[in-house]
């Protein structure tokens, strides 16, 4: 896990070492160069410097660069506030300062310094004219601190950015790098410290998942049989979207859950032949039985009057429950389930993506997307329920605090991949794992299990849910 800081946060840091020695500037200048340095040596960089502090460390590393015998051209788009100097020293050498872009374009390797966490309004057009040149220049792209126009917090341009091929962390590690339109705009992050690890820190606003998180819970013993490991029971399969629940279930089985159930709204099958050992049965008998440990609702559930009562009496059951997909439809449109949700006495977990939770909040699902985080947190307390926001940089919320998955690429973005993500977090959590962990872990591995699928397909174009279930299961081994 890695620690995320929002901008309000890091700049109370900043306030606390303010007066240290050397400045922070200085040693995030001096940082940048040598990173630039040792992977760009020999090419001629251009340096876009604007008007803060962000323009202050882009001008701290241009010095060095120039110390160490670089190439290099600087643009200034806007008047510098306060200019150091040694900063109008290297601003006034001939040849330096290029005043339109295209001598930027000449360069080899652009170095952004124009915008970080001050970004603090839209940018106007002579501002995104700008950008969306330099990133016509396809040449790589360094961002000190983010790229400009993305919002670290939250991980949205404002309204364009620059895409980045490499984004320079100072301090802290942003939440808007990872989340959103984060991941399209960062490239790779490099984590910066330049304080000691030693030093005083603020607690973090998130955590980053970005490795797997640890599992003891998970590992069996000699003396155990399937009832260790819990009943599940998981409800959906409407006419026609029988495969969601088939998929939620066969995740389930093989990701060790003791015994899955599936509860169908339409039974038409009574076996699944490729995964024998699930068992299905009418939603309306399965959801009589008392020996169930834990229930999921929704892959396939879709909205009849029926699925409706189910959930109705899923929710006023004292059943750990996990709603997904429908449940939450179901949920956004009826406010005395939303009560029966809220008042459980029993945990629960809902796993909607961005549309779902755009209907829950009663919001346009691109206010969603414009603050995740916010949504997430809002979510958890209004409904008094630990959440799982899918889409890039999947958020995991409940009141001890948010995560943000760190794995996962675009390849996911095909149907049913949800619904084993339900089977997933269901058979972590029956196997002993608080909800949040059991979403956390899963949300981890499955974005793992597309990352190493992407390795062999390079456009991430046809990955199928159910190709993930032996990667996932393998993973969860490891
Ligand atoms: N202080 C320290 O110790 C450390 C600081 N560090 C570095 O400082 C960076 C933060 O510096 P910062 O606070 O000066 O913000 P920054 O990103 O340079 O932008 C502010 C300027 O942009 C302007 N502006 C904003 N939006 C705009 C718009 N849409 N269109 C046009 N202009 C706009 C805004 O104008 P104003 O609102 O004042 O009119 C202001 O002039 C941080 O990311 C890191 O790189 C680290 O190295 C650690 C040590
Ligand atoms: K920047």
């Amino acid at each position: 896990m890695t620690p995320l800081y929002l901008s309000a946060t890091l700049r109370r840091l900043e306030a606390d070492y303010a007066q240290h020695e050397p400045p922070l500037i200085e040693l995030a200048g001096k940082s940048i160069a040598q990173w630039l340095l040792a992977r760009y040596r020999g090419s001629r960089f251009g340096v876009l410097v604007g008007p803060g502090n962000n323009g202050a460390d882009a001008l701290a590393c241009a010095r060095r660069l120039r110390e160490a015998g670089q190439a290099l051209h600087c643009l200034v788009p806007l008047a510098r506030k306060a200019l150091s100097s040694p900063d109008a020293a290297l601003l006034a050498l001939s040849g330096l300062q290029v005043v339109d872009s295209a001598g930027l374009s000449e360069c080899d390797v652009i170095v952004d310094g124009l915008f970080g966490l001050g970004l603090n309004r839209r940018l106007d057009t002579s501002i995104t004219g700008l950008l969306e040149a330099i990133d016509g220049f396809g040449k790589p792209i360094v961002a000190i601190d983010a790229p400009s126009g993305l919002d670290s917090d939250r991980g949205v341009p404002s309204p364009v950015a620059l895409h980045a091929t490499h984004t320079l962390s100072m301090l802290g590690a942003k939440p808007g790098y990872y989340t959103a339109a984060g991941r399209d705009y960062c490239g790779e992050v490099h984590l910066i410290e330049l304080l000691p690890p030693t030093a005083a820190r603020p607690a973090a606003d998130a955590q980053l998942i970005d490795t797997q998180p640890n599992a003891p819970q998970l590992h069996r013993q000699h003396v155990s049989h399937k009832g260790t490991y819990g009943t599940l029971a998981i409800f959906g399969g409407s006419a026609g979207m029988t495969g969601a629940a088939l998929l939620a279930g066969r995740m389930a089985a093989k990701s060790g859950a003791g015994k899955v159930y599936l509860g169908l709204l339409d039974p038409v099958l009574g076996v699944d032949v490729l995964q024998p050992e699930l068992m299905l049965q009418a939603a309306t008998d399965l959801v009589k039985r008392s020996d169930l440990d834990l229930a999921a609702i929704g892959p396939g559930l879709g909205r009849s009057q029926a699925a409706q009562a189910l959930l109705q009496q899923l929710l006023a059951s004292d059943l750990p429950l996990l709603l997904d997909a429908d449940a939450l439809n179901l949920l956004s449109s009826a406010a005395e389930l939303q009560q029966q949700l809220r008042t459980r006495t029993a945990p629960s977990i809902i796993t909607p993506h961005p549309a779902e939770a755009a209907r829950l909040l009663g919001l346009p699902t691109n206010k969603v997307q414009e603050d995740r985080l916010a949504a997430a947190r809002e979510l958890q307390a209004r409904l008094n329920t630990a959440v799982l926001l899918k889409g890039s940089g999947t958020i995991c919320a409940d009141c001890a605090g948010i995560s943000i998955n760190g794995s996962g690429n675009g390849a996911l973005a095909t149907a049913g991949q949800g619904d084993i993500l339900s089977g997933l977090i269901a058979s972590l959590w029956l196997q002993g794992l608080s909800p949040i962990d059991a979403a956390r872990l899963s949300a981890f591995v499955h974005g793992h299990a597309a990352d190493d699928w992407r390795m062999q397909h390079r456009n991430g174009l046809g990955l199928c849910a159910s190709e993930l279930i032996e990667p996932i299961r393998t993973l969860l081994n490891r």
